[in-house]
């Protein structure tokens, strides 16, 4: 059986941590990476058995933009992130993800795709630095997990066990998991969830950094702070799914609307 295939099969280094695909030998390969969209979705339909949770999306997310989906409990928008990582099928509609259709068992869907979806789970008898290592290990990571570590302000509890972190400090140790990858695009969902104040600073600026490094971002957030410092784009998700002007995300945010 023939390899998979990622274009551009050798790596660069960005100063956040972020890999980008480019082959120093072809750079008309490199370039048709570049003008290749992320995410496409074209009247998509989302849901569980044959029920859309939510109107069709449509929307087109480039290489350094940050697509933000917002909305109110229930909405639909974590399905809609599910569904771009092929953990659900779409119900309808078109949806490519770096040109294909999003599959996790494919190893090089999985080398392109960090996502931090609030569904972790540790091994008990490993220590956060320990779980970390395992990342850098298996991804072939290359960002400084020296530099991940402090970012994140795990250093206190480097060595601790799962079982001794707090509900926050796991929320962090996920994310330093997922900042430590090799990846092109970055899907997280809230984020923000359990952060304190200056861990949600600390995340803005980081995503801000690998926006402008040329990285791909899509976001679910409640956080108004959050997709006013890192959003280019904003889809509001529910019974009339349409985008937004980023001004107008953060209004009906923190107007309380979703
Ligand atoms: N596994 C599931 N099976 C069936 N229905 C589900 C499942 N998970 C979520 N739903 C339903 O799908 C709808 C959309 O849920 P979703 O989690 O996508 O909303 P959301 O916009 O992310 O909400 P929130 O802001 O509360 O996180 C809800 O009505 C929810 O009850």
């Amino acid at each position: 059986m023939a390899p998979e295939v990622i274009p551009g099969a050798s790596a660069r280094a960005c100063p956040v941590g972020i890999v980008l695909p480019t082959d120093p030998a072809n750079p008309a390969l490199w370039n048709s990476v570049r003008m290749e969209p992320i995410v496409t979705a074209r009247d998509l339909a989302v849901g569980y058995g044959t029920e859309p949770v939510c109107s069709p999306a449509t929307f087109t997310l480039e290489r350094g933009q940050a697509l933000f989906l917002v909305g109110v409990n229930g909405a639909g928008k974590s399905t809609l992130l599910r569904t771009a990582c092929g953990l659900l099928p779409p119900l309808g509609g078109q949806l490519t993800v770096l040109g294909h259709t999003p599959d996790p068992r494919s190893t090089a869907f999985r080398t392109a795709v960090a996502r931090d979806l609030g569904d972790e789970s540790f091994f008990p008898f490993l220590t956060v630095r320990e779980h970390l290592e395992l990342v850098q290990l298996g991804h072939g990571a290359t960002a400084d997990l020296e530099a991940v570590i402090t970012g994140l302000g795990l250093s206190a509890i480097a060595q601790a066990l799962p079982n001794r972190l707090s509900s926050g400090q796991r929320r962090r140790a996920v994310l330093a998991s997922v900042l430590l990858r090799p990846r092109r695009l970055l899907v997280l969902d809230e984020p923000e969830q359990r952060l304190d104040h200056s861990t949600r600073v600390m995340l803005a600026g980081r995503l801000v950094a690998e926006r402008e490094a040329g990285g791909t971002l899509l976001v679910v957030s409640h956080d108004p702070a959050l997709v006013d410092a890192v959003a280019t784009h904003v889809l509001l998700v529910g019974e009339d799914t349409r985008p937004l002007t980023v001004d107008e995300g953060v209004e009906a945010i923190e107007e309380g609307a979703l």
